[in-house]
């Protein structure tokens, strides 16, 4: 909630306090009689012992304008999977959870694997690169929307808002990516967002000029969100990251494949807290230390193919460029959350800044070393190209699943 300012290269839907939620997912119930809705959940097993997800779905059952739900379920054995259906059966909606670890899509995962297509690494990106075969096989959705099962602040408004601009047929917009102020317990949270992406944008700019592709990404206010909706023609297309990377691989496929005039953000909260990570500065291989070089792998790949020459020498300079871009505004971050009666803790900020900076480098001999290495998963045409059968294979390995071990 605030300003109406535009950027001229992303069109920015705002939330003004005129909005009414009520008209608005009355209007969109209308709109999903024609434009079928679906809304893909990646979750693990392990948020489902969480009150988070608890309240998204409460919130959910009462969103009669979303049609079906695609739940993928991670690190799940029989058991924990035959507990996910009966949680998620009190959803009215038409839905199912695909068992990513289930002998039935393993198997089908065994066969992307012979032909070299199986999405390599386990992660969010894989488990919604798996959701997104599925809505494609179902053939019954024309709107997709995304969001993470860990969101606290959930209620149904702010997906009213994510798929409104894409539901709407009147508007000609195709993708749509959430955006929202993280602040909890008093603190300015998104740290990735703040402390590594902004800055590192604009450190980029800073030494490679002008350039369009980095231009369209620091015209998004919040990057990272996980919130995002699209035309679900798009799926096929779409080549994402497994990893980390996916919010930005996403965001990039679209830049690749469509005019930035099909293109919108919107405001779907004031406010939003989800489940935190550690920085993890012992361990590069999680928390957000492995988010943040997880990303920085998926930007360098696609600056690559935009035609940019990487060397050591490049990501030494882009750290130390980065270092005091973010440095400066850890200052600037900490004035915002006081004039706001917020808090910011500049010390862990500032070895965060120090973090990131290292794993600028890294990301960048890891690319070097190995520039295929990013776990790019080919995309959904591909596959069909490859095994015409699996996308019909694959939908009734999740239909038999569902009901072999459905609530009885
Ligand atoms: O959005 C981000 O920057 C990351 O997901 C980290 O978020 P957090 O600081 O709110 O945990």
């Amino acid at each position: 909630m605030g300003d109406f300012h535009q950027n001229g290269k992303v069109a920015t839907l705002h939330h003004f306090p005129t909005a009414s939620a009520e008209n608005m997912e009355r209007i969109l119930e209308t709109y999903a009689q024609n434009r079928k809705i679906t809304l893909i959940l990646p979750s693990l097993f392990s948020e489902l012992e969480q009150p988070a997800l608890s309240n998204i779905l409460d919130e959910l059952s009462k969103a009669k304008f979303i049609n079906q739900i695609v739940i993928g379920l991670d690190r799940a054995n029989e058991e924990q999977y035959r507990h996910a259906k009966q949680y998620f059966a009190r959803l009215p909606q038409d839905h199912v959870v695909l068992w990513n670890d289930g002998p039935r899509l393993k198997a089908i995962d065994e066969r992307l694997q012979t032909l070299g297509l199986s999405p390599s690494e386990p992660g969010k990106g894989r488990n919604v690169w798996y959701c997104m075969g599925y809505v494609l096989s179902a053939k019954n959705s024309d709107v997709v929307a995304l969001h993470d099962c860990d969101i606290v602040t959930y209620n149904k408004e702010m997906l009213a808002r994510l798929v409104y601009p894409v539901a709407n047929p009147n508007f000609s917009y195709q993708f749509c990516k959430g955006f929202y102020p993280r602040i909890a317990d008093g603190k300015l949270n998104g740290r990735v967002t703040r402390l590594f992406i902004t800055p590192l944008l604009l450190a980029l700019r800073k030494l490679i000029g002008n350039n369009e592709y980095l231009e369209y990404l620091q015209a998004f206010r919040y990057p990272l969100a996980g919130e995002f909706a699209m035309r679900t023609y798009m799926l096929p297309d779409m080549r994402i990251p497994s990893d980390w990377g996916l919010e930005i691989g996403v965001l990039s496929e679209v830049h690749r494949n469509f005019s930035s005039k099909a293109v919108c953000q919107v405001e779907i909260a004031d406010i939003y807290d989800h489940k935190h990570q550690p920085l993890s500065e012992e361990d590069a291989t999680t928390g957000l230390s492995r988010m943040s070089t997880d990303i920085a792998k998926a930007l360098y790949r696609k600056l690559a193919i935009d035609g940019i020459i990487f060397s050591s020498e490049f990501f030494r300079t882009l750290k130390a460029t980065y270092l005091r871009m973010s440095l400066d505004m850890v200052e600037t971050y900490y004035n915002d959350a006081m004039m706001n009666g917020l808090h910011t803790d500049r010390h862990m900020e500032e070895r965060s800044c120090e973090l990131f900076a290292a794993n600028i480098v890294e990301a960048g001999s890891a690319y070097m070393d190995n520039p295929m290495e990013v776990p790019f998963i080919p995309n959904w045409s591909r596959v069909s190209a490859a095994d015409y059968d699996l996308l019909l294979d694959f939908y009734n390995a999740v239909k038999q699943d569902n009901e072999e071990y459905g609530v009885a």
